[in-house]
């Protein structure tokens, strides 16, 4: 079952997005198309209806089309039916045009890029399918003729729309790569962390803890677990948001007392896990009891006579087989400071660890 489905306003604003890219392309290349192939109409002897049908196309359009499109109630299905119109005139020009190769040719090209970029093969085959068919239906007003020549006036109002145009779609694929990316990094980013207490999850947390593992082989590593004490009153006392303000509060201190190498988690509900690389049994246990010092000044504005406090267990890497193993000595060793009275620090001790 789907859990997640974006908001309507977040579809919206996406639509928006879609809708305002493509009303300033189609601005664009309507107005860099309408001077080659004016040229070329009136070297034709074109008829004034041509020309201001051609003028239309060129200036109201691209507003009248972002018109429909916001109008709409489904503004995306809107711009495709509008982006199949701009097919349709693209084969009505070129017929008009007498099939006139270099405005033609480049124009086609426009065409086929856009409808590729705005929705792949799908769009594109639709697209070609109304460009043929508003070319087959001009070309015979034209008497089918092939009008080879490319006057110099032509192709030096081509020019623009061979070079401006290409290099703004350029740069209008190029900024949504780049939001791509950085929309990839954002995803990335809150499925290893936790957003609510902005530390590392626990998919991060295994990650991390493999790797430390593996190289604590070669160097030695503390692990620590820490559970905060009587949670579960806190929240019956005062309140769930007192708990959360409990947990946010843990969370900053164990960002701020750690160590640049140092590599503090969630592990699930009220407890949290610091790796500690290239440390003693002694100095994680002098990193743990400026940690409970900390913990000790954590005030709740509804009993300031509150003392908030840890329990934390330790483990050496040292004589485990993998790192799931060494987790559950700190784990044991956290039940154990838990079952002697909380708020302190302890380790399960080399037997323990090793069965
Ligand atoms: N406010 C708040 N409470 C939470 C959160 N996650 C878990 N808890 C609560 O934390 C409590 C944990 O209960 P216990 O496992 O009995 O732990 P405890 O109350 O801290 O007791 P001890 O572990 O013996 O110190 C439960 O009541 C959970 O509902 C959270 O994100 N916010």
């Amino acid at each position: 079952m789907p859990y997640y489905s974006p908001g309507e306003s977040l579809v919206r604003e996406r639509s928006d997005r879609f809708l305002r890219r493509i009303y300033f392309m189609r601005m664009l290349g309507t107005f860099l198309c309408f001077f080659p192939i004016l040229s070329v109409l009136l070297e034709r002897g074109a008829s004034w209806v041509a020309v201001t049908l051609l003028t239309l196309n060129a200036f109201i359009w691209p507003h009248l089309a972002m018109l429909i499109s916001q109008r709409s109630k489904q503004p995306n299905q809107a711009e495709f039916r509008n982006l199949a119109f701009d097919a349709i005139a693209g084969g009505a020009w070129v017929a008009q045009m007498g099939v006139c190769l270099l405005p033609s040719a480049v124009l086609t090209s426009i065409l086929i890029a856009d409808r590729f970029s705005a929705g792949g093969w799908q769009l594109l085959r639709r697209a070609a399918l109304f460009y043929c068919i508003g070319f087959i239906v001009c070309w015979p007003f034209t008497a089918l003729t092939f009008y080879t020549t490319v006057t110099d006036r032509t192709l030096w109002l081509t020019l623009p729309l061979s070079t401006i145009y290409i290099i703004a779609f350029s740069a209008a694929n190029y900024s949504i790569s780049r939001k791509l990316r950085d929309k990839q990094h954002e995803l990335e980013k809150s499925a290893l962390m936790d957003p609510f207490l902005g530390l590392p999850n626990r998919r991060l947390l295994d990650r991390r803890l493999m790797l430390e593992f593996e190289r604590s082989k070669h160097d030695l590593a503390c692990l620590m677990v820490l559970g905060v004490d009587d949670l579960k009153m806190v929240n019956d006392l005062f309140g769930r948001e007192a708990g959360d303000y409990v947990l946010r509060s843990v969370s900053a201190i164990l960002r701020q007392e750690t160590g640049q190498n140092d590599f503090p988690a969630i592990l699930g509900s009220d407890e949290f896990v610091v790796i500690l690389p290239g440390i003693s049994e002694e100095e994680a246990y002098a990193v743990g009891y400026r940690l409970l010092l900390k913990t000790s000044e954590i005030r709740l504005s509804q009993d300031e006579g509150f003392q908030c406090s840890l329990s934390i267990g330790v483990a050496t890497s040292k004589h485990h087989e993998n790192y799931n193993q060494w987790l559950a000595t700190a784990e044991r060793a956290l039940v154990n400071v838990k079952r002697n009275g909380k708020n302190s620090i302890g380790s399960a001790g080399r037997a323990e660890a090793v069965a």
